[in-house]
């Protein structure tokens, strides 16, 4: 018999000025997986280690660097933690993913987030092992070890999120190197390690409402900015005043961005960061003169504007000019030598779907 589903995952924005590693949103722009599983083209699936054809459509962000390999492409390689866990050590013979991608990689809209996603319910799906999104998250919460951008990708629409503490036994299964959980590629070889299931409710969120009045507009600079780098320059440290700076917006952020009509008086100043946006400065260039020249007096309709995730992408929110605000801020980046290109999005309501067919 022949399986057929297709897996949709949204874009992400995270942190939304001060909730660093906290808010993030999911945005109408989805990563999506068309998966078939029939046994009778099991010779075109011969030669991956795992019985996985895959392949990305020309026009997908990553087509020519992301691998097709299935032990080593971040999709797949997931999806394999996930069937390993339960024992089941490889794709069924015959499967064949195609990847729409549409997510720019490295940018800070949540590329790796719905990658980690996609390739969960992936796994979830292949070995129908009928897991809630809440136990999902435990899964994806391994690989990618912050909340934000995840929890916008699974549940989508506005999110908070926390991890929870963990007794000593729980930490020593999160503490396993990324390398024992996600499968290396092998030669071929299936080691035959069984990873350690994850932890129950390791991330802990809520949903909070959004004026649907709200868009946000994404500047997309044409450079790569892995979050491993980008997390690299900020303090082990922080001051109790810069603390308190950015716990102050934050509650005030998540109530603001429900209000009607939006108040940029109040969304402005709200969306200020002194915990990560500062630091990353030197790796943006043009950022500085960005979060202080574009305003809601110079741009009105803008209500707030920060750093997209780990960047350099630049998250805009507004309610009219949205053009005119992108181009003020294309024109900063050009002036610093960085191309971009921009996009108005909505925000994805119902997070990570899959679709039987
Ligand atoms: N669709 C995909 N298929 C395969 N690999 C992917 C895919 N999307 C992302 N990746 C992997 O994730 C890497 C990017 O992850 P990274 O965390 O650095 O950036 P990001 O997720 O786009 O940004 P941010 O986390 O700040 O929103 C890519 O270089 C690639 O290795
Ligand atoms: N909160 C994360 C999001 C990027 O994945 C960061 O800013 O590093």
């Amino acid at each position: 018999m022949v399986r057929s589903f297709v897996v949709k995952v949204p874009a992400s924005s995270a942190n939304i000025g001060p909730g660093y590693d906290v808010l993030g949103v999911g945005l109408a722009l989805f990563l999506e997986l068309n998966v078939s599983i029939d046994p009778t083209q099991a010779h075109l699936t011969k030669d991956d280690p795992n019985n996985c054809l895959l392949s990305y459509s020309e026009d997908s962000e990553g087509f020519d660097s992301v691998p097709l390999r299935s032990d080593a492409n971040l999709i797949t390689r997931t999806a394999l933690y996930v069937m390993r866990c339960n024992n089941i050590r490889a794709f069924p013979s015959g499967t064949k993913i195609h990847v729409t991608n549409p997510i720019p990689l490295g940018r800070g809209l949540g590329s790796s987030g719905a990658a980690v996603v996609a390739g969960v319910m992936l796994g979830n799906e292949i070995g129908q092992l009928g897991f809630s999104k809440q136990r999902m998250l435990d899964y994806c919460l391994m690989i990618e070890r912050h909340p934000d951008n995840i929890t916008a990708a699974m549940m989508g629409g506005f999110c908070g999120s926390f991890l929870r503490d963990l007794t000593p036994q729980e930490l020593e299964r999160r503490e396993i190197p990324l390398a024992e959980v996600l499968p290396e590629p092998t030669g071929g070889e299936d080691t035959g390690l069984v990873p350690p299931l994850p932890p129950t409710d390791i991330g802990r969120h809520v949903k909070y409402n959004w004026n649907p009045k709200i868009k946000c507009i994404a500047i997309i600079p044409q450079f790569e900015l892995s979050t491993a780098d980008s997390r690299g320059v900020l303090p082990k440290a922080y001051t109790t005043q810069d603390l308190v700076f950015n716990l102050q917006r934050l509650a005030v952020l998540t109530n603001a961005l429900t209000l009607d009509p939006p108040n940029a008086n109040l969304i402005y100043p709200a969306m200020q960061d002194r915990v990560h946006q500062p630091y990353r400065k030197i790796l943006i260039p043009g950022l500085t003169d960005i979060l202080q020249s574009v305003t809601p007096s110079t741009y009105p309709g803008l209500l707030g504007i920060c750093l997209s995730g780990a960047g350099p992408t630049i998250l805009a929110l507004a309610t009219e000019n949205f053009e005119d605000i992108a181009q003020e801020i294309i024109n900063t980046f050009d002036r610093n030598n960085v191309e971009c290109t921009w996009k108005l999005l909505e925000l994805a309501h119902d997070g990570a779907t899959v679709e039987q067919y």
